[in-house]
């Protein structure tokens, strides 16, 4: 019988479930689950059984994973930063090609003429009206400097754009990857009044929710091309449409059509094709799928974002005891009382805290009955023991 079942939300690329051993079964009902495996379903609103101890999303976006609900279940939530990044990024270059050239117009246009008689005469006498810009020279603002806006922000300053960037939150590995030539803003405010291209590349937040409004757009230039391969709630749906009815924006690439903007005039929607590659897929599930391995079998949690990372080694021999719980005063005290209670010399110990949340694990040499895990339970505050032997 195998030892971890898995159940998977979304398909998930075959490279990446390669990669269970045959100590894991894949099921298709997720009760019986000790690991779930997600891309964009949504769940949110979902029920979760009391044994799944991990989630792992394969891709970036987290806004379809109650995060807070899962830390306190003593659930850890993985994603898979950069993964996806260099997808998305060709999108996005993608994007300010469509936006700026009348591409899809013409495409589409070339089709109602293909039965006439003389194709290439019409195409040379009808090409007037798609008549375009360049992007080179073009300023573009780029918010949120992570994965993807790094990448975004150099590979359009290499095409001769002049870059803006805005992340107050940059993290140091991202800042040192990003081009000097790129111009840092600390404020938003500078990117919406020097940009003709605006791409945002930040995640959904509460802060971040609806950031594209009315106020915003009326700070920028007029003509503005505004691309959102993030998430479609960072902008006002109906904002958006008086902007381009107005002109105000001249154009609003979208990788998120809903009801809304899916028919809007002035939209280009894609249909969420940004990570759909295979070499991103492929990258997601690998990474996802290793984050699972690792920790079921190890209790090491590496990119997680509800929970602290923990690099605890290889699990090898003995036992190895993982706790999720409250980060509150007093923990690590209660735990090593109940092993020194039964005289168990604890040979390895490590706590990580994040927020609200932490994470502590004990390692000890031999084995150690149920009664310890039963026991770390009880105490208040903790959410989640696991005993690997
Ligand atoms: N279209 C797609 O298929 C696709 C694929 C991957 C990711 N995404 C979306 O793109 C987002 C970004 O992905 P990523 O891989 O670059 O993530 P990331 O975590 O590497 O980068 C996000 C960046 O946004 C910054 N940020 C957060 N709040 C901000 C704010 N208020 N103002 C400015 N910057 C802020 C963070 O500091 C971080 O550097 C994801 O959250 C996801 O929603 C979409
Ligand atoms: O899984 C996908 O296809 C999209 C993923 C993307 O939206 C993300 O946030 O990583």
């Amino acid at each position: 019988m195998s030892k971890y079942k898995y159940n998977c939300l979304n398909p998930i690329a075959k490279v990446g479930l390669k990669l269970f051993s045959e100590d894991y079964a894949k099921i298709e009902d997720m009760k019986e689950a000790d690991a779930v495996l997600v891309r964009s379903a949504s769940m949110l609103e979902m029920e979760l059984p009391e044994n799944i101890a991990a989630i792992a999303r394969a891709g970036a976006g987290v806004n379809n994973i109650p995060l807070d609900k899962c830390a306190g279940d003593g659930v850890v939530v993985f994603n898979t930063p950069g993964a996806n990044a260099n997808g998305v990024k060709e999108l996005v270059i993608a994007g300010l090609m469509l936006a700026s050239r009348n591409i899809v117009g013409g495409i589409n246009w070339v089709q109602t003429v293909k039965e006439e008689k003389d194709v290439a005469k019409l195409v040379e006498k009808g090409k007037a009206k798609f008549a375009g810009k360049e992007i080179e020279g073009k300023k573009l603002g780029v918010i949120g400097l992570g994965a993807i806006g790094v990448l975004v922000a150099n590979a359009a300053n290499r095409l001769g754009m002049e870059v803006y960037g805005c992340d107050p939150y940059i993290s140091v590995e991202h800042a040192w990857n990003l081009s000097r030539d790129i111009i840092s803003v600390k404020s938003k405010e500078d990117i919406y009044k020097e940009c003709d291209y605006i791409t945002l590349h930040v995640p959904l937040l509460e802060d971040t929710r609806k950031m594209i409004n009315k106020e915003t757009l009326s700070k920028c230039k007029d003509g503005v091309v505004i691309l959102n391969f993030a998430r479609d709630l960072l902008v006002n749906d109906e904002d958006m449409e008086e902007a381009l009815k107005s002109g105000k924006v001249a154009s609003y690439v979208t990788d998120f059509p809903n009801e809304k903007t899916a028919g809007m005039e002035g939209v280009i929607a894609i249909p969420h094709l940004g990570a759909s590659t295979e070499e991103s897929e492929d990258n997601c599930a690998v990474m996802a799928v290793k984050q699972i391995k690792d920790y079921l079998e190890h209790g090491i949690i590496k990119n997680s974002v509800n929970y602290p990372d923990c690099d605890a080694g290889t699990f090898a021999q003995g036992t190895r005891v993982t706790i999720n719980h409250k980060n509150i005063p007093n923990m690590l005290t209660q735990f090593t009382g109940v092993f020194s209670a039964e005289n168990i010399n604890i040979a390895n110990l490590i706590n990580k805290s994040k927020g609200d949340y932490a994470y502590t694990v004990i390692d000890v040499e031999g084995s150690i009955n149920s009664g310890i895990a039963e026991k770390l339970k009880t105490i208040n505050g903790v959410l989640r023991v696991r005993t690997l032997s």
